[in-house]
């Protein structure tokens, strides 16, 4: 059965507590974390790497990691995030010549694999490996800065997935919050990232509550229709 997750993105979390902060998302409700890599190149920020997710790892060992590979080259960091403890390894298409590759060294490390599209990439680009992808990522903001505007029209990429692929785990990331949860729900999104409007609210555990109902009705409903 398809699960409603949310996975709070640490972005724009007070990084000086981040093992802290972590742990109290989790408390709050977190299903699981989202640590955003950033290398400068494919994107113009820089933020973390395997040894931040490596301390969070041994801070926090049953959390499921979720890193998120903004980076050119992507299959130079497979190996050290295994190690450092990752738990999926979702990386974009649009920074690798060989994705099939990736896949492979991915899943030989015991990794889950994600594959991230940017918000200019046909949802199409990811059919050729869809048998071997554990989830697909549907960025709703360019890559690259926590903050930013949700957009709406990568919602058609959501629902084109839910259409063809019923018990895929479909991330959205980037400007979720509660004013923009329902669009993703109602697409068909059940992976959920959202950074600032958890992080900065003065109420996550309540953020992550009504994220976490909104997509796990719009499952149900999807499930009582088709009985
Ligand atoms: O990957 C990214 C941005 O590149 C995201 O994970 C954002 O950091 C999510 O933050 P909000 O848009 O929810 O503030």
């Amino acid at each position: 059965m398809l699960l409603s997750k949310i996975g709070p993105s640490i972005l724009n979390a007070d990084l000086a507590n981040l093992s802290a902060q972590c742990q109290e998302l989790l408390k709050n409700g977190a299903d699981f974390l989202h640590l955003d890599v950033m290398d400068g190149h494919f994107v113009p920020n820089l933020t973390i790497g395997p040894p931040v997710v490596n301390s969070l790892r041994l801070a926090l060992p049953k959390a499921f990691l979720d890193v998120h590979l903004m980076v050119s080259n992507p299959e130079m960091w497979i190996k050290p995030m295994a190690e450092a403890g990752a738990d999926m390894y979702t990386f974009h298409i649009e920074a690798t010549k060989n994705p099939m590759g990736c896949i492979e060294q991915i899943k030989e490390r015991g990794m889950k694999v994600g594959m991230a599209l940017k918000p200019g990439t046909p949802v199409d680009a990811v059919e050729p490996f869809m048998s071997h992808l554990d989830c697909v990522l549907i960025m709703t903001v360019e890559p690259g800065f926590g903050g930013q505007s949700f957009m709406p029209e990568m919602m058609s990429k959501v629902k084109h997935l839910r259409e063809k692929y019923p018990m895929l785990d479909i991330e959205v990331d980037g400007g979720v919050g509660k004013g923009t949860i329902q669009q993703c729900a109602e697409a068909g999104a059940n992976m959920i990232v959202s950074g600032s409007a958890v992080v900065k609210s003065d109420n996550p555990a309540q953020v992550i509550s009504v994220l976490k109902q909104a997509v796990q009705s719009e499952l149900t409903k999807r499930q009582q229709e088709k009985q």
